[in-house]
């Protein structure tokens, strides 16, 4: 793929490639998962790139809303019908990671840029029919929807309530004469608002709504609805459908809003595997009533791939365009040196390349937690869904918020050319910053981990055995750092006593609280900004196992082992440096300790700057999926600035028809 890997390039690239330490191929499989899934994903690039249809005719920032999402629209539809060519193909991209590609942040976004209309259908809409269908409803609904027969999203956001599901207002009444929901909007409140491909795109939705049977609810409960006509595309009667405007950014995934009318959908489309509805009415309970969450579930950790992958094209681009760019003296009377040679710029970007890894590595664990315990449910043990639920929080706040922090230090670290569209960092930003609120806003996902600390604390107490990723609560120890043992096993087991001491300090206030005359709830919110620290701390501690776990299983040459060890190690002090008082709060670090950590920390910065870009390079991104004039393989940056701003419609003509009809009248007033 000469544009990737072969392709010529300038001569501070080239200079920059020579130097390379370690082997970048295996760093590329090891993000892959392995040799032969690069080579599947290359190849399935390789075909998807090569086809003209996913050309744009012009830049999609200079289209009106429409023309943008009939443009996207017409990609992902041509993208379907690829992957349903034949059946090799459908092999090809098949697999999870195919899917995950095509409609997130991998080969996706080269495809459909701000925003693929069908996005919900993949990413929620077919896992929902999954998990919370019968086999007899998966048999149905999945053939059809599987080809694009029927087209879906999933609606359970509504104008009134995003974060609070048990105050959903949509109503789904069971009606045991005609075996039918009643689907109904009772309120403006009630209206389904935000839900991905609904504006214009989907046909069906699964519909999240109160069950109504007997005169009882039930709470919420996920229905398959039809919104609109399966020939005409016109809405259904009962049905109001429409998109809901101009958004931060992901314009062309026709989010919409959904109002009902007393609408009547069979017995049948109550998606049954959890819970059920007798044909009589009767209602049959789940085994626990969050089984209905979990397509959340499943999306939280599918984000966190989405978010390092973000964040890996980003720091691509203002890497290599670090290599490019020279300014200012670093020597007096020497030339200027590239901006990658300053220490700030490497405390920028290189604790995001390391960011990459860590989210990866915690990310990979919580996948695999997430396919043991879905299978554990299905054998009826639902003993592990409490930790599953506050890892996929925690690891989903984690990765989209620091993946959308660090996107936003890459475009700054580009200086003026990084707030250019044409630089791509302003569309990673908009896109990566949405998964902070999408699929379970971040300060309510940093909340639900706490809960789940503070718990697992209180278990610890009355001498109950935890689950494996709160077993340290159970550890915790005041005294202080005692030795000069700085390892990384030494820094990870300071993390564990650093959050440890803190979740016994949010215990005690609480209890404080309480023993002052606060209900429970009054107490949980005085200390909420503290407990979401607890959160984050954990999540963070986690992540930094899994990055020192992941490292030591890699099988890697010596060379590809010595840089990836940098990058944990950066990792684990950059994030104790910065949260510094906790450590030393707690005792689990000296003042002596952390400025040994900094000085360190200097050393990693200059060890890993001579393998910046080949570590930004075996990302392995393509130049089509950067979409970057700042980022691209051959580092042609001021051509590509110049040929891009040549490009744009108003630099067709010398002079704007704005300056007939406005400039020249004011100009030539006094005349
Ligand atoms: C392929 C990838 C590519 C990506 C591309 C992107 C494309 C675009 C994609 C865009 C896509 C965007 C698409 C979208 O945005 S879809 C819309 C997403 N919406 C949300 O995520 C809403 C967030 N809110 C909630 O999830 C709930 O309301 C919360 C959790 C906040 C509270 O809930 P509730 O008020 O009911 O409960 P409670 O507080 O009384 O707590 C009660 C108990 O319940 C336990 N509990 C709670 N939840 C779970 C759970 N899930 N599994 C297991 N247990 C759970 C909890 O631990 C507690 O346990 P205990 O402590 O009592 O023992
Ligand atoms: C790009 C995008 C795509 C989306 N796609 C879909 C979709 O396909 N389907 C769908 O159903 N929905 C979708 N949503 C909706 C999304 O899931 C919700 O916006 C999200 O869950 C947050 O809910 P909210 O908007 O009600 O925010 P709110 O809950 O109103 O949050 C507002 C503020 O209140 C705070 N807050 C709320 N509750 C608490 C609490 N208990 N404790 C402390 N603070 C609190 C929050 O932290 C936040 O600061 C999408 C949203 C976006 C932005």
């Amino acid at each position: 793929m000469a544009a990737r890997k072969e392709g010529e390039c300038c001569e501070d690239l080239r200079r920059e490639r020579a130097k390379c330490s370690f082997n970048k191929e295996e760093l590329t499989y090891l993000m892959d998962g392995g040799k032969d899934k690069t080579l599947h994903r290359r190849k399935i690039e390789d075909i998807f790139l090569a086809d003209p249809e996913f050309l744009d005719p012009i830049r999609p920032e200079y289209m009106s809303h429409e023309e943008r999402y009939n443009n996207e629209l017409r990609k992902a539809c041509h993208m379907i019908r690829k992957f349903n060519e034949n059946e090799d193909m459908q092999q090809l991209v098949g697999e999870m990671e195919g899917i995950r590609s095509l409609m997130g942040s991998g080969l996706g976004v080269a495809l459909t840029k701000d925003g693929n209309p069908l996005a919900l259908h993949f990413v929620m809409f077919l896992p929902a029919i999954l998990g919370q269908g019968t086999v007899e409803q998966q048999g149905y609904w999945m053939s059809r929807a599987w080809t694009g027969e029927i087209i879906g999203t999933y609606a359970q956001t509504e104008l009134g309530h995003g974060t609070f599901l048990r105050g959903l207002e949509t109503t789904a009444t069971y009606d045991s004469n005609t075996q039918e929901f009643i689907i109904h909007s009772p309120t403006i409140t009630a209206t389904k608002w935000w839900p991905g491909g609904l504006g214009k795109t989907v046909n069906y939705a699964v519909v999240m709504a109160q069950l109504y049977t007997q005169g009882k609810c039930h709470g919420v409960h996920p229905f398959i609805v039809q919104i609109r006509d399966e020939e005409t595309h016109q809405s259904m009667p009962g049905v109001t459908v429409g998109e809901i405007g101009p958004r931060l950014g992901m314009n062309t995934n026709d989010n919409g809003f959904l109002r009902f009318n007393q609408y009547r959908i069979p017995h049948t489309n109550m998606l049954m595997k959890h819970s059920q509805v007798l044909k009589d009415g009767t209602y049959v309970k789940p085994a626990n009533d969050k089984l209905s969450y979990g397509t959340m579930v499943f999306v939280r950790v599918a984000i966190c791939f989405d978010a390092y992958r973000q964040l890996q094209r980003a720091v691509t681009i203002a890497t290599r365009y670090s290599a490019v760019r020279h300014q200012s003296e670093l020597v007096p009377g020497e030339p200027e040196p590239q901006i990658l040679e300053y220490q700030t710029q490497q405390y920028k970007l290189l604790p995001q390349i390391a960011t990459v890894y860590g989210i990866m590595f915690a990310a990979n664990d919580v996948w695999n937690t997430y396919n043991e315990v879905t299978g554990n449910i299905s054998e009826g043990n639902l003993a592990y869904l409490p930790e599953l639920h506050a890892l996929s929080c925690g690891l989903k706040a984690l990765s989209s918020t620091d993946a959308t922090n660090g996107v936003d230090v890459c475009r700054l670290a580009c200086g003026g050319h990084g707030y250019l569209a044409t630089s791509n960092l302003p569309r990673i930003y908009t896109t990566t910053t949405a998964a902070i609120t999408y699929e379970g806003e971040n300060t309510v996902m940093w909340l639900q981990v706490a809960r789940y600390l503070i718990k697992s604390y209180h278990d610890a107490q009355k001498g109950h055995r935890l689950q494996q990723s709160v077993s340290y609560l159970t550890t915790q120890s005041a005294s202080a750092h005692a030795t000069a043992d700085l390892s990384n096993t030494a820094l990870v087991a300071a993390y564990k006593q650093a959050v440890s001491v803190m979740v016994s300090n949010a215990a005690a206030h609480l209890q404080d609280h309480i023993s002052k005359g606060a209900v429970f709830e009054k107490a949980w919110n005085s200390c909420s900004v503290y407990l979401v620290k607890c959160a984050q701390a954990h999540a963070r501690y986690y992540t930094c196992e899994k990055f020192v776990d992941g490292v030591n299983r890699a099988e890697l040459s010596e060379g590809t082992r010595t840089v990836l060890l940098r990058l944990c190690r950066l990792y684990l002090i950059y994030h104790i440096t910065i949260n510094q008082g906790d450590f030393l709060r707690s005792g689990a670090l000296t003042g002596g300790d952390i400025s040994s950590l900094e000085k360190e920390m200097a050393d990693i910065l200059a060890a890993l700057r001579p393998d910046a870009v080949s570590l930004v390079d075996s990302f392995d991104i393509h130049d089509r999926v950067l979409d970057s004039s700042l980022g691209s393989w051959d580092g042609n940056v001021y051509q590509r600035l110049y040929n891009e701003a040549l490009k744009s419609p108003m630099n067709q003509t010398d002079v704007p028809q704005g300056y007939y009809k406005y400039l020249r009248p004011l100009m030539k007033a006094n005349l």
